[in-house]
């Protein structure tokens, strides 16, 4: 027997994937003015991971993690999320399965004007049907996990924009989802903020197994993460162990 036989390959060691992406295509618009945005991508995400997409703008990060996430129809192929053929599902079975599995991070974050920071993030736990004082105390806590214990009765408008960056990931944490689908989680928070949003992005893969995909400009992401696609053109170009920080550096 070979050296070789005996050390399991990384692969090997790796649960089922939890998302699995075969012939992924996606276009915008037609004719002349058609945008091959998505083409024929194939890749599996592991629970247990943190797993970052970089590349420049404009090569189709945010409409793979959209079409992984059940968020975008591809024009074709297969997406499979926790043994559920995505695609395959109507709306009503998408939304019910986002509902139960996913945690979203978006650009932009997605709060609702009228909304406290309690209640934006009370809404998934409310959905889920958790309500009245176990809502209050779970989005209170998840708000204290990203620091905005004292801002949990202020409204978008009142808070900053890594205030309301943090409140949408601690909505998306809130439910301990399987799944969590993270578009720049980090854009707009400072050093010390932007630790903790890492921090929770990592625990909940290392920790709680989750799932945990970003899509991310932020080198400092890099070296929190197990994994690293690089996306070039709407295709993955390169996919492996994201490379440690040199010993003595922490870029946060
Ligand atoms: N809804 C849409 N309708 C038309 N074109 C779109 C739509 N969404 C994205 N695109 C186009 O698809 C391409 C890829 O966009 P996408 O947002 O996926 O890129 P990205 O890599 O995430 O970029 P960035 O890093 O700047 O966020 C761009 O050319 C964009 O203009």
């Amino acid at each position: 027997m070979t050296m070789h036989a005996l050390v399991p390959s990384p692969d090997a060691t790796r649960a089922t994937p939890a998302v699995t992406a075969r012939g992924v295509d996606k276009s915008f618009g037609a004719g002349a003015a058609r945008n091959h945005v998505l083409k024929a991508i194939d890749i599996a995400i592991h629970p247990g991971e943190l797993t970052l997409i970089m590349g420049p703008s404009g090569c189709g990060k945010s409409t793979l993690l959209a079409v992984l996430s059940g968020l975008l129809r591809p024009d074709a192929g297969s997406v499979e999320v926790l043994g559920t053929a995505l695609w395959d599902l109507d709306d009503d079975g998408l939304d019910a399965f986002r509902l139960a599995h996913c945690g979203f991070v978006f650009q932009g974050f997605n709060l609702f004007g009228a909304l406290t920071a309690l209640e934006q993030v009370m809404l998934p736990l409310n959905y889920a049907g958790v309500t009245g004082r176990a809502a209050v105390e779970q989005a209170y806590a998840a708000l204290c996990d990203v620091g905005l214990g004292p801002q949990a009765g202020l409204r978008p408008s009142e808070l900053s924009g890594g205030q309301k960056q943090r409140v949408a990931v601690a909505r998306a944490f809130v439910k301990d989802p399987a799944l969590v689908f993270a578009d720049e989680p980090t854009s707009a928070l400072d050093k010390e903020n932007g630790q903790v949003v890492v921090g929770l992005l990592h625990r909940a893969a290392r920790e709680r197994g989750a799932t945990v995909l970003c899509v991310t400009h932020d080198p400092r992401l890099v070296a929190h993460a197990d994994r690293l696609l690089r996306m070039e053109d709407g295709r993955i170009t390169a996919d492996g162990p994201a490379p440690a920080a040199p010993s003595g550096h922490s870029p946060y």
